[in-house]
């Protein structure tokens, strides 16, 4: 049985060192799942809201512990993140939390896969989701709101779309994490990592192109399977309102010319991913850069939808994008993120599921991208926060979860 007995909630440490929420779920059959909330840093104006850690896990025992203990089954997982929902009483969490509510659900969720005796995954993808595997980007160079002095573009990401198998895309990306260090090294710039363990060195985004094209070059020959990049541009995080423009270290760029920008970057390096290339409220841009690169390329939506069917269903009336991001913690539940997948897989959308900068040891989305059939799933490349989802991922392609 799956009825909750019990809702534990603490404080732990996330990969910045700050705190972040903790949840244990248990059932009446000796069932148990723990889950952990990660942390934004280039944060979407629309995402859910999170508290600090102690208020958030304060409004959750208070608000919803006692409208899931001994009242809801952790197997049931829209019972779970409706009572979520009605403990918290608002449109954005702001009631309990995002960050309690998000590690309540993916705890109730792998409560009800270790009553079933299933994998996450499988619990949440059901016997019939197919046996395809996502590709992982890995952020190789990176600044933005992630690391000072680096570079505009928040994320360079290597896509090792050609890999047989998704142990060998997790080692190519790791492979060109490795030969960006050693560029870098040749070139005499000195390099700490950003905070998702990305290169951060004081370059230009140009130089950035050229190192990473080189590097994805190298490596791709020498594991025998193509690996293009993309990128996360967090163009929200650009913007300036003011300047009615996107601001670079070399100067401003109107929109028009940040839609040539990237486009000319899609068509010049064969990017297949581009995050954020706009700002979060100009579902218009999106639309015009992706009825020209569309084709070619993902035009991902990540502070502009923020895993919000609201958000998504205005830009599918639009044509902004022809694809989203998710984030579990950005909409609060399991549920809303997948009714979000759900309503991109409808209207032709992909969904390409992703970590936070801010993050911990916690598996679940390595389980969401496999159990939604997500071509892509953004986890970084290395780190122990990030490594612990792509050997996740590693063990449910070899059946050993
Ligand atoms: O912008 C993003 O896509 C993410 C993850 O890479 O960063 P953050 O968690 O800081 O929003
Ligand atoms: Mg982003």
């Amino acid at each position: 049985m799956t009825l909750i007995t019990d809702v534990r909630l603490r404080r732990v440490l996330d990969s910045r060192g700050n705190a972040t929420v903790e949840a244990d779920v248990l059932t009446e059959s000796g069932g148990f799942g723990r889950g952990k909330a990660p942390s934004g840093a280039s944060t979407g104006e629309y995402e859910a809201i999170e508290l600090p850690a102690n208020e958030a896990i304060a409004n959750a025992r208070e608000e919803a512990l006692p409208r899931l203990i001994g009242e809801v089954h952790a197997g049931n997982q829209r019972d779970v993140d409706a009572a979520l929902h009605a403990a918290d009483g608002t449109d954005d969490f702001s009631g309990i939390g995002a960050n309690s509510a998000v590690a309540i659900s993916m705890a109730a969720a792998k409560a009800g896969a270790d009553v079933l005796g299933a994998p996450l995954y499988q619990h949440l993808g059901g016997t019939f989701r197919g046996n395809e595997y996502p590709t992982p980007l890995g952020n190789i160079i990176g600044g933005g709101e992630h690391a000072a002095d680096a570079t505009n573009i928040q994320e360079f990401l290597a896509a090792p779309v050609g890999a047989p198998s998704v142990e060998e895309a997790v080692f190519a990306n790791a492979a060109v994490h490795q030969e960006v260090h050693d560029i870098l090294a040749d070139r005499d710039l000195p390099a700490g990592k950003g905070d998702e363990g990305a290169w951060a060195p004081s370059i230009s985004d140009d130089e950035a192109f050229e190192i990473m094209d080189e590097a994805v070059e190298t490596v791709a020959d020498d594991f025998g399977f193509a690996i293009s990049f993309g990128l996360d541009v967090a163009g929200a995080e650009l913007y300036d309102a003011e300047e009615d423009g996107y601001v670079y270290d070399d100067g401003v760029k109107s929109t028009e010319e940040q839609i040539e920008y990237i486009a000319g970057k899609v068509e010049e390096y064969d990017l297949v991913y581009v995050e954020d290339p706009l700002d979060e409220n100009d579902y218009e841009a999106f639309a015009d850069l992706t009825a020209q690169v569309g084709d070619q390329t993902l035009v991902c939506g990540d502070d502009l939808f923020v895993t919000n069917v609201e958000r998504l269903q205005a830009g599918i009336n639009a044509d902004a994008g022809n694809s989203i991001l998710i984030k579990p913690n950005q909409i609060g539940t399991l549920t809303d993120a997948v009714d979000a997948i759900e309503l991109a897989t409808a209207n032709g959308y992909e969904s390409v599921v992703s970590h936070r900068s801010g993050e911990t040891e916690d598996t679940t989305i390595a389980h969401l991208a496999v159990a939604t059939d997500a071509p892509f799933i953004k986890t970084g490349a290395v780190g122990g926060e990030r490594t612990a989802k792509l050997n996740e991922l590693i063990r449910i392609e070899d059946n050993a979860v």
